[in-house]
This record gives C-alpha cells, sequence and structure tokens, in this order.
C-alpha cells in the first residue's frame, strides 16, 4: 500500500435491514484519502452521510467491502481493538459533542490524551494550548452545561484534534459557530493537515466550508462523485 495513503475505502456497501424493506444507503462505494488531505462529503438530506462516518469511525458495521486507516483494516477487529483503535487513530466531532458533563472543557480535552497514557498535567498543558487556538481559554475550567452550543462546539473540535490523529471525521463542525469563530477552526484545522498529517472527512451543507477543503465528493444513490 502506498503510505501516503491515511484511508482506503473499497468497496463499501452498508444495508439496512430493519423496517419492512432492505434499504442500500452505500452500494459499493470507494474514496482514498491521503495524508494531509480534506474531502469534504456533501448530499442530500437522507442521502447516507452520516451512516458513512459511522461506518469510518468503526462505530457501525460494513455490510461489504474494506476500510482500512493508516494501512490496518477494521473490518475483523474486535469491538475492544476497535475502540483501542480509535483512540490511537480517530479524532470525531460529533453533531451532538458528546462532550462529558461532569468534567470540565479541559478535562474533555486531556481525556483522549490521558487514556493514550499521557500525565495528567502534561494532558492538561496540551488541553489548554489547543482550547487557546479555538478562543476557549477563558472558559477552560467550565462544565459543558455552562457553556453555549457554539462553545461547546469548539471543545468537542478541540478534543478531536488534541491527539493529532490519523483521521479526522467531522459532522457539521461549523454548525453553530460566527464567521469569526468559524474562520478560526478552519485555520486550526489547515495547521493539524499540515503538521500532524491527519485526513479529514467532513461532512457537511455548508458550500463555504466545503469549498475551503481540497476536494468536494457529492454522496448520491450510494456512490461518492468527484464536484
Ligand atoms: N438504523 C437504521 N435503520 C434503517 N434505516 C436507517 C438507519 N439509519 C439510517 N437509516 C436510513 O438510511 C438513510 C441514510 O441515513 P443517514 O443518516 O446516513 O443520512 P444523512 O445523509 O446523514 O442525512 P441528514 O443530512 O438528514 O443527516 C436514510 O434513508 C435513513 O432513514
Amino acid at each position: 500500500m502506498n503510505k501516503d495513503i491515511m484511508l482506503q475505502c473499497e468497496g463499501i456497501t452498508r444495508t439496512y435491514h430493519e423496517g419492512p424493506q432492505d434499504l442500500t444507503v452505500l452500494d459499493e462505494l470507494s474514496l482514498t484519502v491521503h495524508a494531509g488531505e480534506r474531502v469534504a462529503i456533501v448530499g442530500s438530506s437522507g442521502s447516507g452521510k452520516t451512516t458513512l462516518l459511522n461506518l469510518l469511525g468503526g462505530l457501525d458495521r460494513l455490510t461489504a467491502g474494506d476500510i482500512a486507516i493508516a494501512g490496518q483494516s477494521i473490518k475483523g477487529m474486535s469491538e475492544a481493538d476497535i475502540g483501542r483503535f480509535r483512540n490511537r487513530h480517530i479524532g470525531f466531532v460529533y453533531q451532538f459533542h458528546h462532550l462529558l458533563a461532569e468534567f470540565t472543557a479541559d478535562e474533555n480535552v486531556a481525556m483522549p490524551l490521558v487514556i493514550r497514557g499521557m500525565k495528567r498535567r502534561d494532558a492538561r498543558e496540551k488541553a489548554r494550548a489547543i482550547l487557546a487556538r479555538v478562543g476557549m481559554d477563558k472558559r477552560a475550567a467550565h462544565k459543558p452545561g455552562e457553556l453555549s452550543g457554539g462553545e461547546r462546539q469548539r471543545v468537542a473540535i478541540a478534543r478531536a484534534l488534541v491527539t493529532d490523529p490519523s483521521l479526522v471525521l467531522m459532522d457539521e463542525p461549523t454548525g453553530n459557530l460566527d464567521q469569526t469563530t468559524a474562520g478560526r477552526i478552519l485555520a486550526l484545522m489547515d495547521d493539524v493537515a499540515s503538521s500532524s498529517r491527519s485526513a479529514f472527512v467532513i461532512v457537511t451543507h455548508d458550500t463555504g466550508l466545503a469549498a475551503h477543503q481540497d476536494r468536494v465528493m457529492h454522496l448520491d444513490q450510494g456512490h461518492l462523485v468527484q464536484q
């Protein structure tokens, strides 16, 4: 395999068997993303964007095909192995943030580093530095319940990027943010893509955000078409 390839999806298919009729949402879809490359995925509601992100993050199982991240196939991994792999290689930004309510912003961001074995103090320091990058240094000691929606979103983005992951998966990362804050996030993503060589897959309806990425792929009828 080309070592510059960070994500390789080959013939991935996902059929839902729930409901009266089977529904094939992704139909032998293929996608290759290189280190440091950012790909936007656009498509109408119900086209399968969330399904694709869930598969890439190992949160859902393929019906057919294969996904390799940083050269490792995630297809045959056990749940425990996928959990460990996710912590080492993947950063996630979900639409609903999924921050831990009982921990402060900086503790939330430090968490994936601590899980990787970094000393608590070093992890907290690194978390504070990345929170400053997203304009959240003054709010770092607050819990998610004391933050606005856009602030929570910025904490989630900081948490996804703090580990320099091989692959960053984002679902509408700038959805709730004003233009200045969104600009800051884009600058941080640019930096992480070039310094950490992370590959990004970003699902969005925001044409401005999509146009800022290296490639825009349109998901339609289970397939990806380059725009
Ligand atoms: N667990 C499930 N069981 C059955 N069908 C499902 C399931 N999850 C999603 N679907 C269906 O699969 C299709 C794709 O859903 P998905 O959430 O991936 O779309 P999306 O592109 O993310 O949509 P949106 O932009 O509205 O969030 C939809 O028709 C949805 O109803």
